[in-house]
């Protein structure tokens, strides 16, 4: 077995599994609440791999009540190395079309209501997310669709809305002048959480949409993502597969397997005791 362990955020449509072998279901209890079920692990490819589903079993968590921090905080529990992020996207680009895959490397931020930072009061950590997603997994998903011959781009900034309602052309237009490539509604703050926890974090978003910016066509329908994403979750699963079997059996270290070693500011005195409890599998390294 290598020395890698997937954690795989599944979005929509993609809540039945990624076909993993010897699976095991198992409800692991997390601090920061309820997560958005129990987790499915096993393995693909030689590989282990943990499968959560972003919204629950049948979607029945919309975005905004997705317990992001729980979900992280669950996959490190298990010992995840590395996140996988399965997205359904809408693309606001003519040359990203539905049925393409876009491997993000941005993001910019217009979620308003969901618990960002495992940290808080009492603890105060301030990682660098300048570039917020990890390179090396970047490249290989996006090496594994196009050895599965689909278009894949290579980057693309995400929009990350708060929704639940898909956007109006206003803002789809205003998001396409600020440099927004794609959009979704729970990368944020998915991948916030996943730096704080030292885990090396890509997405890889399948376009089912252009969104709302093509005035002349009517705008999204949840049934019109969820058909694309029918469409293609057995593309998604094969890409997953291949990415897997092109991983190396060691895990070299990822310099984001360290991004807590210079973002705590809390004098150990005043640290909040219970915040460090509840810490413990996200920040233990550091926290000692
Ligand atoms: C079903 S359309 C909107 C829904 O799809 C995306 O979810 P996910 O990123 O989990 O695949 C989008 O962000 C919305 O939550
Ligand atoms: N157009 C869109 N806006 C927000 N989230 C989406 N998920 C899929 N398509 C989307």
């Amino acid at each position: 077995m290598s020395e890698w362990h997937i954690g795989v955020i599944g979005g929509s449509g993609l809540a039945g599994g990624v076909g993993l072998e010897n699976a095991q279901e198992i409800a692991v209890e997390s601090p920061f609440g309820e997560p958005s079920s129990a987790v499915t692990t096993g393995t693909l490819a030689g590989v282990r791999v943990t499968f959560l589903p972003r919204h629950g079993i049948g979607h029945a968590i919309p975005p905004a009540s997705v317990n992001f921090r729980a979900n992280i905080d669950v996959l490190k529990r298990c010992g995840v190395t590395d996140v996988i992020a399965l997205s359904a996207i809408g693309s606001l680009r003519a040359d990203m079309a539905p049925g393409q895959m876009v491997v993000v490397n941005q993001f910019l931020d217009r979620t308003v209501s969901r618990p960002a930072s495992f940290f808080g009061p009492g603890l105060v950590a301030h990682v660098s997310l300048a570039d917020p997603v990890c390179p090396r997994l970047s490249e290989g998903l996006a090496d594994a669709v196009a050895a599965e011959g689909a278009v894949v781009h290579r980057g693309g900034t995400y929009v990350a809305i708060e929704g639940p309602q898909f956007s109006t052309r206003a803002e789809s237009l205003l998001y396409r002048k600020w440099g927004g490539d794609v959009i979704g509604m729970t990368a944020m703050p998915e991948a916030r959480l996943a730096r704080e926890a030292e885990l090396p974090y890509a997405l890889l978003g399948m376009v089912t949409d252009y969104d709302a910016w093509r005035t002349h066509e009517a705008g999204v329908e949840a049934g019109d993502v969820l058909a694309v994403m029918q469409a293609n979750a057995a593309l998604a699963g094969q890409v997953l597969r291949r990415f897997l079997a092109s991983l190396p059996e060691t895990r070299p270290a990822s310099p984001i397997d360290r991004a807590l070693d210079h973002a705590i500011m809390t004098a150990k005195a005043q640290r909040d005791p219970m915040l460090v409890a509840k810490l413990g599998a996200v920040a233990g390294r550091v926290l000692g």
